[in-house]
């Protein structure tokens, strides 16, 4: 099994929170450090906060989370707004004929998710900060289930997201991949590497598999006419680099450590993994969007266990 790769900061040490937003490279960080006596307490671990005196806990606590429900608040709708207006866009380029429907969908598929993730940071150190990011996803899997089923009639929406202009379509691969986005979000969300190199494979890597094996195509793979070498290796080589970038990026954000040498051969296995599931003859009875996530988080559950 790997060696340790990737350390949250929590576990190492008792109080090392307010070190790590300093270094915090956002716009939200003057807000945060404002806070940094209440982010010390309940950003840290719960084995020291159950130290303090119980009435200045309290205080301390209540007056966080106001105010961490305000900012968290403000990042969930900023998602919400965000997506809306990310997939009009891609709708209006579509209605323009700037983008044809399949690269628009394709386009929706690589940075909705990847954007989602990068916002990850921007939430509040409250131990309830994900069910607010969870929201975003949900939202957006409420807004394709009820165009799926017919209950609302948002033809642009449709188009851009669906292959063919059907508005069935919305309950298969979309609904997976907001499904995944919301379990990644509730079961790792920012101090483990599973969820978001998840996410980064199935975003970037799955989506630039299409757009490079439809323009390049070639030869095709021996056990898969349907998908070509010129897709999976671009996959591979796109899946592996958002992946190390989602972890320099959380990393220098301060949520975990990164071991860069044993951190660098996990991803790439879970990559290669990913990679090959994607181009088995499979996806007939099992999307991609399941197929493909599923097995990056097993794999990487495996390999980042000793570090979690
Ligand atoms: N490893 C891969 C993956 C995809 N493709 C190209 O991309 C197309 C779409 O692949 P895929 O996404 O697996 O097909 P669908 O499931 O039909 O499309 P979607 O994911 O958009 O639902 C394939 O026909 C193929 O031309 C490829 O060449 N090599
Ligand atoms: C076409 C898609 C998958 C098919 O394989 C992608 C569907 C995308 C969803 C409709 C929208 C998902 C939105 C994200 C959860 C949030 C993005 C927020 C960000 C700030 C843009």
């Amino acid at each position: 099994m790997a060696s340790l790769a990737i350390t949250p900061f929590a576990a190492r040490r008792p109080l090392p929170v307010y070190q790590n937003l300093e270094s915090f490279p956002f716009a939200f960080q003057p807000l945060t450090l404002k806070r940094r006596f209440s982010v010390e307490v309940c950003g840290s671990s719960f084995l020291w906060w159950s130290k303090r005196p119980r009435r200045a806990r309290n205080h301390v606590c209540s007056s966080f989370l106001v105010g961490s429900a305000g900012k968290d608040a403000l990042c969930t709708a900023a998602g919400f707004a965000g997506a809306y207006a990310w997939i009009r866009i891609f709708d209006l380029l579509g209605e323009k004929n700037v983008l044809e429907q399949k690269l628009s969908r394709k386009l929706i598929h690589v940075s909705t998710g990847l954007l989602y993730v990068m916002l990850w940071p921007f939430f509040s150190a409250s131990p309830w900060s994900r069910f607010f990011a969870l929201a975003i996803p949900m939202a957006n899997a409420t807004r394709l289930a009820v165009n799926g089923f017919g209950l609302l009639k948002d033809e642009g929406f449709v188009k851009s997201i669906s292959r063919e202009g059907t508005a069935g379509e919305l309950l298969r691969g979309p609904f997976y991949y907001a499904l995944v986005l919301s379990c990644c979000t509730v079961c790792f969300w920012r101090d483990s590497p599973v969820g978001m190199t998840a996410i980064a494979i199935m975003c970037g890597g799955d989506g630039i598999a299409d757009i490079v094996g439809r323009r390049i195509g070639g030869i095709k793979l021996p056990h898969n006419t349907r998908k070509s070498w010129a897709g999976s290796i671009s996959m591979f080589v796109f899946g592996f680099a958002l992946s190390v970038c989602f972890l320099y990026y959380f990393s220098t954000s301060g949520y975990y450590l990164v071991d860069w040498t044993s951190a660098i051969w996990n991803v790439a296995l879970i990559s290669f993994v990913a990679t090959v599931v994607e181009s088995l003859p499979i996806s007939g009875f099992l999307d991609d969007n399941i197929s493909v996530p599923l097995a990056s988080v097993i794999l990487g559950l495996a390999l980042f266990s000793t570090s979690m």
